[in-house]
Formats: C-alpha cells, sequence, structure tokens
C-alpha cells in the first residue's frame, strides 16, 4: 500500500503555532509544515518529508523526525488549553523513514502530574507499520513564558491557547484573543 487511508471525517484543521515554527510554518521554508489536524483529543497529521530534510541516503534525518513528534504533540496544547514547553522528548527510530514517502503522524496525551504532562506520538507508514515514535514531557508554563520573547510567533501560539475547545464555551473572564478563521470555533 502506498497510500494513507482517508483522515478520519471528523478530523478538524487546526492553525500553526505560527507563520515560521519549523514544524508547522507555512513560511518557513527550511521547515516541515506539518498540516495538523484535531481528531477527537488527539492530533494527526499526514506529511512527506522533502529531500531537504534527508540525513544520509535519502533517508529522513533523526532530527528533523524529533521535531516533527515534538511539534505535533505541541498541538495537543489546543486542545488541552493549557501553554507548556517541551522539557524532555525521547525518540525511538524502529524502521528509515524514506524521503518522499507518506506517513501519518498520531499523537496523544498520555498522562498529567501536577504541571507534567507526558505526550506520545507515532509515525506510520502507509501499510501501517510504525517507523518511528516519541515520548515527551511537556511542562506547563503561564503564557508570560511566551510573551517575554515579544515575537509574532510568540503572540500567535499565546492566542491560540485561549482559544476554546470546539466541545466547550469561553467564559466571560476569558482573556480576549483574536479569532483563529477556519480552525477551533470559539464558543457562544
Ligand atoms: C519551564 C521549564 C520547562 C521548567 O522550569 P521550572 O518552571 O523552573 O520548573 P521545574 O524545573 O522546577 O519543574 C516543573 C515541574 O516539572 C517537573 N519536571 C521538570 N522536569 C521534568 C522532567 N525532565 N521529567 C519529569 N518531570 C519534570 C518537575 O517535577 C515539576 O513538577 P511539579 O511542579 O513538582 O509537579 C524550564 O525548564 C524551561 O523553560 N525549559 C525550556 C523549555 C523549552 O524551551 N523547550 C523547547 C521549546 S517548546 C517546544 O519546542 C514545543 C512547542 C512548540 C510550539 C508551541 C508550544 C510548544
Amino acid at each position: 500500500m502506498t497510500e494513507l487511508p482517508p483522515r478520519p471525517a471528523d478530523a478538524v484543521l487546526l492553525d500553526p503555532h505560527g507563520d515560521r515554527c519549523f514544524g508547522c510554518g507555512p513560511d518557513n521554508p527550511a521547515g516541515v509544515a506539518l498540516q495538523v489536524y484535531r481528531v477527537g483529543d488527539e492530533v494527526l497529521a499526514d506529511v512527506s518529508f522533502a529531500p531537504k530534510h534527508a540525513g544520509a541516503h535519502g533517508v529522513v534525518h533523526g532530527g528533523v523526525l524529533a521535531s516533527a513528534c515534538d511539534d505535533l504533540v505541541a498541538f495537543l496544547l489546543y486542545v488541552l488549553r493549557q501553554p507548556a514547553v517541551t522539557r524532555s522528548l525521547q525518540v525511538e527510530y524502529l524502521a528509515p523513514v524514506p524521503v518522499g514517502e507518506p506517513h501519518r503522524l498520531t499523537g496523544r496525551l498520555v498522562s498529567q502530574d501536577g504541571r507534567r504532562l507526558t505526550m506520545a506520538a507515532e509515525g506510520r507508514a502507509a501499510d501501517g507499520a510504525v517507523r518511528f515514535s516519541a515520548h515527551a514531557v511537556f511542562v506547563t508554563v503561564d503564557l508570560a513564558h511566551f510573551e517575554r520573547f515579544g515575537s509574532a510567533d510568540g503572540a500567535d501560539a499565546v492566542s491560540r491557547f485561549r482559544v476554546a475547545r470546539p466541545d466547550t464555551t469561553v467564559s466571560d473572564t476569558s482573556p480576549p484573543g483574536p479569532s483563529v478563521p477556519g480552525t477551533i470555533a470559539r464558543g457562544a
């Protein structure tokens, strides 16, 4: 099988962390440009890595795969509506990932213990074989952690952490943030 299965019908496309984010930004020519969907409380992205992401011999560089896993699970923060940053990331490279072959990345929250969020990601080939997987520990932070750097991308991420989950409403006390067209609908 050379094609990925169709995405679930209820998949909702999420906006990137920022336009220049290495993992998902559309305006980073070096980046992976993941398009990440929310499916229930999990996230999913279909990706074919480009020649610019190769290490040796047409195989995708391990650091790029690590970045993709890290960025993917960082979309779970929108599901959780909780700013956090990666504290550690452990990747298992189970089989080579050839440049240009489609892979489906999935990410989920494994557990939350105090400020510590444990996330898991997998990358599967079209035949369903898991070629790489990752466990990440994120640590929750307040919005000031991002705001202190003052970049436009940081502002994007901050505003998007404030967007409501599709199945909840924004309370009157939520901080205001710009709307994020085409992604997670704001509650009433
Ligand atoms: C903020 C913090 C992570 C933690 O510092 P502090 O606030 O001083 O906190 P402290 O060190 O005291 O621990 C707090 C809690 O955490 C727990 N714990 C800690 N370590 C571990 C562990 N290894 N394992 C398990 N647990 C651990 C610890 O027990 C404690 O738990 P407790 O409260 O008792 O329940 C700091 O080290 C930092 O800024 N690192 C740089 C992060 C960075 O730049 N990352 C890369 C960029 S982000 C990215 O790429 C993704 C992205 C993309 C797009 C959008 C969004 C995200």
